[in-house]
Parts: structure tokens; C-alpha cells; sequence
């Protein structure tokens, strides 16, 4: 018999996990899976948790919660040899890898894709010695995602980020920084620069909207500095996926990113404080098998 981990976090998206556990019980069950689980009990547990799976040798991880949880769960799975596949039941508020995978926020569903066995292999970015699966970055900018405070984010989801945005805005300085990739360099002032595994940023979901999530490469986005007349005009667009034509901004693909700078510059990795500059970025090719719902999945994205 199969055996499956579920991880989830129980204080993400409002408590729903919980509720829903015995029908997605059921559901990897009829599946063949003999299931455990695993609450997480704050920051860090579901990196342990992960790697508690892998050393019990489970055939399948699932991580149920917000990105956050997500994030943990791959970082406590990516140094290892033996890597289960993994399940995503998305919970939180934010949820961009879920979104980018197709995966539905309805929490029996996204178990009826575990339950229906379809995965495909998906790559995961390394910062220095920490993992991501849809962004890191840094500038400015970047700082308001974990500005938020939580609360506010659980009850106010995406607008959250963009009231902070917009209290932000007026004192976002740019910053000197030289960007180095794939033997290319950029030098100058930034307001930020993202690396992306995925289209989906924030619920910004054209902003990097060249990238596939298989295809071993970043999408690189630098947006040089602006003033705030620029700065609304291009996230005006960028909610169309039109900005990637703007002067102001640099988009590009590559493998590896090395990012310097002599000011102090904080880094953010999927959504969370991710240390200080310097950073090099490394994408690992079709890291981990990701369930899916394969009919969703673009072509382009598709096991070759
Ligand atoms: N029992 C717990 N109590 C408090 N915090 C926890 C607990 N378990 C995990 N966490 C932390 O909560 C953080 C955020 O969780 P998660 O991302 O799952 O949910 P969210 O905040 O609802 O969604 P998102 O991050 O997508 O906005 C995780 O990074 C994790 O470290």
C-alpha cells in the first residue's frame, strides 16, 4: 500500500483545512493511499515535518496551506535524495503556486487531483541555501509583501498588499545594484528586481508572462528606478502583462542570477524575509513532481 503525509498548516486561510480533513481522508483512501498527518505548530515545523516524511520513506508528501506552508514544505524537501512527490491543497490567502499549477482553491478537488495520480516535473529556485517556488527578489519595493501584518491578510487577502502599496509608495527609493546572468550584466538603480518560477506573483498573475514552470530557466524582471507617475503607469500595466515592453523594465529569462550591492538590501523569497544581498539564484530543473490537473496544465509546460 501507497502511503501519503499530509502537512498542513491548521491557522492558514481562515482554519477551513481542518473541516474538509476526514472528505480528503477519504478521497486519497479510496485512492490507495494509507494517509497520516502532520499540524504544523509555527514557523519553520513544516520544513521538519517534510523532512521527517522523507527519511519515513512516505511515497507522497501533500502541503495544505498558504504558500508559506508551501514553501516550507519544498525547503524541507529539495536537499534530499529521496524526494516524494507532492501534493498542493491550497488554504491560504496567497496561493500563486497553486494558481500557476492549475490546482483549484476547493480543497476536496485539489485532493481529487492528488487522488487522480497525474504529475508533472516542476522546477524550484535556490537563493544562497534556501529554496523558493515562485519568487524571490528584492528592493524596496519587495518589502511591503512582508509588511503586511497577518491579520490583515487573512481578512483582507490580496488588498491587503495593495493598501500597503499604496501607503508605500511616496518613499520607496531605488537602490545600486549589478546583476549578473547567464554572463550578462546589469548595472543601475532599481525600485526591484524579481526572479520567478512562475507567472503568478502576488495575484499579479501576467507579471512575469513568458515563463514556464518546467522549462529550467527564471524569468528575471528588473524594474529601473521610476518616479511615481512611471512607477503607476507601469503597474497599471503589468496588470495586463504589458509591461514587459516598457523601457523602464528589464525581462528576461536565465538559470543562474548572481544579484550584488553595496547598500544593505533586503531580500524576500516567496512572500517571507529572505536574508540580505548578496544573493545567487540557481534554478533546479524539474526538481520535484508536482500532482496536477494535466487537462489544465499549458502545452508548453507538459512532460516531454
Ligand atoms: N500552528 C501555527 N501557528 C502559527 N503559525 C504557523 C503555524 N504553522 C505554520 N505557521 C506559519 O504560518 C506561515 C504562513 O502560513 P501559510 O502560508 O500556510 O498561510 P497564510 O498566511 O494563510 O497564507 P499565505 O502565506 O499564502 O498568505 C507559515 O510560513 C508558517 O511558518
Amino acid at each position: 500500500m501507497k502511503r501519503a503525509r499530509i502537512i498542513y498548516n491548521p491557522t492558514s486561510g481562515r482554519e477551513a483545512f481542518r473541516k474538509h480533513l476526514p472528505d480528503v481522508l477519504e478521497t486519497l483512501e479510496k485512492a490507495g493511499y494509507e494517509t497520516s498527518t502532520h499540524a504544523t505548530t509555527g514557523p519553520g515545523d513544516g520544513i521538519n515535518a517534510a523532512r521527517i516524511a522523507v527519511e519515513r520513506r512516505y511515497d507522497l508528501v501533500v502541503a495544505a496551506g498558504g504558500d508559506g506552508t508551501i514553501n516550507e514544505v519544498v525547503n524541507g524537501l529539495a536537499e534530499q535524495e529521496y524526494r516524494p512527490k507532492l501534493g498542493i491543497i491550497p488554504v491560504g490567502t496567497t496561493n500563486d503556486f497553486a494558481r500557476a499549477l492549475h490546482i483549484p482553491r476547493d480543497i476536496v478537488a485539489a485532493a481529487e487531483i492528488i487522488a487522480r495520480g497525474e504529475t508533472i516535473p516542476v522546477d524550484i529556485g535556490r537563493m544562497n541555501d534556501k529554496y523558493f517556488i515562485n519568487i524571490g527578489g528584492g528592493g524596496r519595493l519587495t518589502e511591503l509583501t512582508y509588511d503586511v501584518p497577518s491579520k490583515l491578510k487573512t481578512m483582507l487577502g490580496q488588498l491587503a498588499y495593495y493598501l500597503k502599496g499604496m501607503e508605500m509608495l511616496p518613499s520607496i527609493k531605488a537602490t545600486q545594484v549589478s546583476i549578473e546572468y547567464d554572463g550578462k550584466i546589469f548595472e543601475g538603480e532599481v525600485m526591484l528586481f524579481l526572479v520567478g518560477l512562475t507567472n503568478s506573483v502576488g495575484g499579479f498573475e501576467k507579471l512575469a508572462p513568458n515563463s514556464s514552470i518546467n522549462d529550467g530557466l527564471f524569468s528575471l524582471l528588473i524594474l529601473t528606478k521610476t518616479n511615481l507617475a512611471d512607477f503607476i503607469r507601469i503597474a497599471t500595466l503589468a496588470l495586463r502583462g504589458e509591461h514587459i515592453n516598457d523601457p523602464k523594465v528589464i525581462y528576461t529569462q536565465a538559470n543562474r542570477i548572481k544579484v550584488l550591492s553595496e547598500e544593505t538590501v533586503q531580500l524576500n523569497l516567496d512572500g517571507e524575509y529572505g536574508g540580505l544581498l548578496p544573493a545567487e539564484f540557481v534554478n533546479l530543473y524539474r526538481h520535484l513532481e508536482v500532482f496536477v490537473p494535466l487537462d489544465q496544465i499549458r502545452e508548453e509546460d507538459r512532460p516531454t
